[in-house]
């Protein structure tokens, strides 16, 4: 690999900036700018921040490689990111990328490595086997990474790519393992599955190891299996300069990236990266551990650019960074209103405009399911004052782990295309996913830790545009907007009297004035009396609801570590969860179960080995 010198960076160290500004943009007309709104110039200023100020030539890729991102995929000029990142991965450093969602992070790795495979020699072949693998933690990444792969890929017919994750077909997978693909993407129980049972996978010439999404590979619990990958790939970082390597003959370089790198990746990092460059760490997040070594910047111009000889970060969590146009909102409201408000938002916006997308996140697969069913056919009974017998007219989609496979990819295409539409979704879309346009993330349940806040809102404002986000919280989970302060994220409140007010009943309307509680809010109470009538008359539904309710409610109770303190299931009225499930009474046979699950919980916790991954993989 040859390496970049500092110099070639050019112009986005140097001086030149003004020259890469012109060419991605018409100049501003003065009038005009003079008389931008203040949301146009917080859009400009955001761009500023996300773009930098010079071209992916100045950075060192190649001419054709350069010419594939404009034409193809219309990338003008880099983002930040990617011109700090880039130059730094070119120059062959195992690198640790910590930037906002929506960056362009998955650029930042895509790039250099075709810029080295395209005028590799000999040329690369399918019989040489894998390049450079990415590891992603789920498998709707996988498919887009692969397709960015792709698009990137169409001039360098010879480069192939590739993607095995969970869910597909092994043997085909093994056979397309067995004609060799150049950049493989995968998920990491898969990918262990081929490197132990694939003897016709070769990877004695891998390079590259990326990380996508590193933390929330680790969280699901799939830290053992990367260390053994990492040991079947030769790739531990003290055995970087073994001499008794024989999985490998290549050099390596391993790349870790996230909006929220935290304690989670120090092990990681530690055991993976050889003397690595982090992109994006912040002094307060670095470790302040006098008995680790200082970190000392590489290159003084380079802001944000620290040498990490250890790979170590700072456990405290530190700020994470939140796309600059992002309004972040929480909503209070009782429990027993939950389902009547959140139904009110999503009418409420699209009412505003027809034309938008919205992700809803829900903390367990049945009340994903549920609220689909609920969605998709819930009408006002026929002697209704509503005048149309829909409460919704968009189109609504969902996804989680419990889906059909063939399910989860079509969802995730379809979703991806549409310009008008719900999509309600566990965590398992809070990673990465790029879903053009989104307007609105709504986290109906709580995420839990600050980072999966962070990713989930993420899904939205991305790349400098404009974005919302509404919370839910319950009087008593207040305490919720504290933590997330600490990670440096602040919420204000949604104007939820004045949306409500918006939804008169036989032409009299209801002034934003306080009422005693939400539950008695004109509209809530005959909204939710008819959401009640329409899934006691559907037994479907109702059974749909009971699984939902107690799915709910464990999911409640598994909260960990300092949230259990503000997320208590002793303070829940498990009537009032009942109503958010569009239920008359908390049913006593749910009771039961619950209870059951409760003492079985207990039960497990004392057992060790109880691995993470199983909770999380089972939230899913
Ligand atoms: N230089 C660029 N110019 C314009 N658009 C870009 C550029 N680079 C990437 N994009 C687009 O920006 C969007 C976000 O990119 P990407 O998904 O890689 O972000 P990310 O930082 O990985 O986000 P997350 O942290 O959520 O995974 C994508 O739609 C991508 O096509």
């Amino acid at each position: 690999m040859d390496a970049i010198s500092r110099t070639s960076m050019g112009p986005f160290f140097g001086g030149d900036r003004r020259k890469f500004r012109r060419e991605r943009r018409p100049p501003v007309d003065r009038r005009k700018k003079k008389g931008m709104t203040q949301m146009e110039k917080g859009r400009q200023k955001s761009e500023n921040e996300i773009f930098a100020s010079c071209s992916f030539a100045s950075l060192g890729l190649h001419p054709t490689l350069c010419e594939q991102l404009r034409e193809r995929m219309g990338f003008q000029v880099p983002t930040q990111v990617q011109a700090k990142a880039i130059p730094l991965i070119l120059s062959g450093r195992h690198v640790l990328v910590n930037a906002a969602t929506g960056t362009g992070k998955t650029i930042t790795y895509l790039a250099p490595i075709i810029h080295y495979l395209q005028k590799h020699e000999p040329r690369v072949e399918r019989s040489h086997g894998t390049f450079a693998l990415v590891l992603v933690p789920t498998r709707e990444l996988c498919m887009q990474v692969y397709e960015v792969l792709q698009k990137l890929l169409h001039l360098f017919h010879w480069i192939v790519p590739g993607y095995i994750m969970g869910g597909e077909n092994r043997s085909k997978e093994k056979a397309r393992l067995r004609k060799g693909i150049s950049v493989l993407v995968a998920t990491p129980g898969r990918l262990l599955d081929h490197l132990k049972n694939t003897s016709s996978f070769l990877h004695a010439k891998l390079q590259w190891i990326i990380f996508d999404e590193a933390d929330r590979i680790l969280e699901l619990g799939f830290g053992r299996e990367i260390e053994e990958i990492l040991d079947l790939l030769g790739s531990r970082r003290n055995k970087f300069h073994s001499k008794d390597i024989t999985a490998t003959e290549c050099p390596r370089q391993n790349i870790l990236l996230s909006a929220t790198l935290n304690e989670k990746v120090n092990h990681l990092a530690k055991i993976s990266l050889e003397n690595p460059v982090t992109i994006g760490i912040d002094d307060k997040t670095l470790d302040t551990n006098p008995t680790t070594k200082k970190f000392k910047p590489v290159d003084s111009d380079i802001e944000d650019e620290e040498e990490h000889p250890n790979g170590f970060l700072s456990s405290s969590g530190g700020d994470y960074k939140l796309p600059e146009l992002l309004v972040q909102r929480y909503v209070k409201v009782s429990c027993g209103s939950r389902l009547a408000v959140l139904l009110s938002i999503l009418k409420n916006l699209f009412e505003k405009a027809a034309s938008q997308k919205i992700v809803v996140f829900f903390s367990t697969c049945d009340s994903v399911d549920f609220h689909y069913s609920l969605l998709s056919e819930f009408q006002w009974p026929p002697n209704s004052p509503e005048n149309s017998s829909q409460i919704v007219s968009y189109k609504t989609f969902r996804l989680h782990g419990n889906m059909q496979h063939e399910d989860r990819k079509t969802t995730f295409q379809a979703f991806k295309t549409e310009t008008s539409a719900v999509l309600l979704s566990t965590d398992v879309a809070a990673r990465g996913l790029d879903f053009p346009k989104v307007r609105c993330i709504i986290q109906y349940d709580s995420p839990g830790e600050a980072t999966e806040y962070v990713h989930r809102v993420g899904r939205t404002a991305r790349l400098g545009e404009r974005g919302d986000s509404v919370l839910f919280l319950q009087p008593s989970e207040m305490d919720y907007l504290k933590d997330l302060e600490k990670h440096g994220v602040s919420l204000t409140e949604y104007p939820l009297l004045k949306v409500l007010e918006a939804f008169p009943l036989q032409g009299k309307k209801h002034p934003a004035k306080k009422f005693v509680s939400l539950d008695m809010h004109p509209w809530v109470s005959f909204l939710q009396k008819g959401l009640e009538s329409f899934i006691s008359a559907e037994p479907s539904m109702k059974k749909m609801a009971k699984d939902a309710f107690c799915s709910w409610v464990r999911a409640y109770t598994a909260h960990r570590g300092d949230l259990k303190r503000i997320f208590m299931v002793k303070k829940l009225h498990l009537g009032h969860v009942a109503r958010n499930f569009g239920l008359k009474e908390q049913p006593s046979l749910v009771g039961k179960s619950h209870q059951m699950q409760m003492k079985k919980r207990k039960r497990d916790q004392k057992q060790k080995g109880l691995s993470n991954k199983r909770k999380v993989i089972k939230k899913m």
